[in-house]
């Protein structure tokens, strides 16, 4: 048994991915954000203040007939960026590109902070973390992906992002055409409830890779890729009209730069990200300074290879072997 889902490029910039989810039984389809960095499937609801769940698709869960509450069951959520939400719990059959889940916890919410309010485009959040991550009290549930995975042909799934067209989410096989080059695999740390993960060394411009590692996580659900300074300015230095922009809080250059690639070593093999991908969009409309898709990971503590990295790659999120697999594409 497989499962396989389109993913979209939310604008322009490739902000966040959109990949429809059907919850309950008659179907009610939700435009989910994927996301490897946490372990809730969360949604706006019926329970969902009308305010804030203005412009956004919604669950209903008394209009399913197999939903059913997970009595006594709460969640609270607060993510990297200081976006939150909260509320209670459901299960139902949820449904990922054909293949079903007939009791999946769906949590509901009955609080959503301000940016998600404003992100119209989705309607909540799918889980690709590790179960150990999971915020429901009393007792913590298991994310779609868990649930699936015994019944899935092998217990993994992948992640194919692309810039500005449709890329995918497979669940249980691997579609090698989707890549250009050999799976490095190295071994995945869940401990956090992330995909976490060492690189074995960087470089700019094509150059021979260092033997600098860097540990950090696999997010689907962070826009940038954020390394540490010293890997950062290694990059920059190379770009002419490059600097820190206060207002946009990042390194800002010429939209007209023809940008460094940056590769990084990974299970033995080599992923290289086109200077193109690292010029992420102007910092506003029409304007010809552009913001980096580089960014320092200085006041966040963890590496993490957002979707800057991974739409350079085939990544194997591979839960049965607990591994990460990076193909060039
Ligand atoms: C807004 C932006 C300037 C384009 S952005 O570059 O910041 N992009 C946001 C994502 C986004 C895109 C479009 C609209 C709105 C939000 C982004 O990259 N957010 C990261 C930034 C970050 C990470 N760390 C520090 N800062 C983030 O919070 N990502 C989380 C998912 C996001 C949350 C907001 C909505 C979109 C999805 C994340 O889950 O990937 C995470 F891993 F970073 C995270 O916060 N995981 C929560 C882990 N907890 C640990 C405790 O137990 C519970 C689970």
């Amino acid at each position: 048994q497989t499962g396989s889902a389109n993913t979209n490029p939310s604008d322009s910039a490739d902000d966040e991915y959109i990949t429809n989810v059907s919850i309950g039984t008659p179907a009610q389809v939700l435009p989910l954000d994927f996301d490897t960095g946490s372990s809730d499937l969360w949604v706006f609801s019926s329970e969902t203040p009308k305010s804030s769940a203005s412009g956004h698709v919604t669950y209903s869960p008394s209009k399913s007939s197999t939903a059913k509450k997970l009595s006594g069951a709460s969640w609270s959520i607060t993510y990297g960026d200081h976006s939150s939400s909260s509320g209670d719990v459901y299960t139902d059959k949820v449904t990922v590109g054909g293949f079903s889940v007939s009791s999946q916890a769906v949590e509901s919410a009955t609080k959503v902070s301000t940016q998600f309010v404003q992100d119209t485009v989705i309607s909540g959040l799918l889980g690709l973390g590790f179960d150990v991550g999971n915020t429901v009290k009393p007792r913590a549930q298991k994310t779609w992906f868990s649930n699936a995975a015994n019944s899935l042909a092998q217990p993994l799934f992948t992640a194919d992002l692309k810039h500005q067209q449709t890329g995918s989410y497979n669940f249980g096989f691997i579609d090698t055409t989707l890549a250009k080059g050999p799976i490095g695999y190295t071994p995945a740390d869940g401990s956090e409830g992330y995909w976490g993960f060492t690189a074995t060394g960087y470089s700019v411009g094509g150059a021979k890779l260092n033997r600098n590692s860097i540990t950090g996580i696999a997010d689907t659900g962070t826009t940038l890729l954020l390394l540490d300074d010293d890997v950062v300015n290694a990059y920059y230095n190379n770009v002419e009209s490059a600097q820190y922009d206060d207002s946009q809080q990042g390194v800002v250059f010429d939209c007209s730069e023809d940008l460094p690639s940056f590769s990084f070593g990974v299970g033995g093999t080599t992923i290289t990200i086109p200077g193109s991908l690292i010029n992420l969009t102007p910092v506003s409309d029409g304007s010809s300074t552009c913001f980096g898709g580089l960014q320092s990971s200085a006041d966040i503590g963890i590496n993490i290879f957002g979707d800057v990295a991974l739409k350079a790659a085939l990544v194997v999120f591979d839960l049965g072997n607990e591994r990460l697999g990076w193909a060039q594409k």
